[in-house]
């Protein structure tokens, strides 16, 4: 079952359509069981840092991407309070990846969650974060 796009993001840097966003990662998650989403990237040279290899924002986004569409998932819309990533491995361009968010717990209004970056079966960076339902409006004015 593909995630359908959000209103709320539909112009979204990561997951928008591209008639929407030209400049979007066109990523597209699909829910694998309860609580749990992933995505296919390929890793183009346009997203590289040090030559040849995934610029490590881009990995953060993804990684924070997987896990907001596992909330998505599930009707949540909730915001990044806190995400810590760890980078395992360099993660070469033209590599495909898998990208997989799943949910690990609720506590009160704070979504735990963790993500992986993987490719041949190896985990190339992961994140666990912690998500929030604004009680303000998302954005100032
Ligand atoms: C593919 C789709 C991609 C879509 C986008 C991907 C997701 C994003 O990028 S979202 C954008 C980045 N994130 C943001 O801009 C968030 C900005 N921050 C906020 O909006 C708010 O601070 C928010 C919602 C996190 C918390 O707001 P609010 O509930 O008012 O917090 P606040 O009143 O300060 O704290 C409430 C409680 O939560 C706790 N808390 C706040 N932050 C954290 C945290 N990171 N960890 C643990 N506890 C926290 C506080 O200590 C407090 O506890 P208590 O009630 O016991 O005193």
């Amino acid at each position: 079952m593909k995630t359908k796009r959000a209103d709320s993001h539909h112009q979204c840097i990561v997951c928008a359509a591209p008639e929407q966003n030209p400049a979007s990662l066109d990523l597209l998650f699909t829910q694998m069981r309860a609580q749990q989403v992933q995505a296919r990237f390929m890793v183009d040279q346009r997203y590289q840092g040090y030559q040849g290899v995934l610029h490590g924002g881009i990995a953060a986004t993804l990684l924070d991407a997987a896990m907001t569409q596992c909330l998505v998932a599930q009707g949540i819309e909730a915001m990044t309070a806190s995400l810590d990533v760890r980078f395992h491995m360099p993660i070469a361009i033209g590599s495909r990846l898998t990208v997989i968010g799943r949910q690990l717990a609720q506590k009160r209004n704070i979504y735990l969650m963790e993500a992986e970056l993987v490719a041949n079966g190896l985990c190339y960076a992961s994140a666990k974060a912690k998500f929030m339902l604004p009680k303000q409006p998302k954005v100032a004015p």
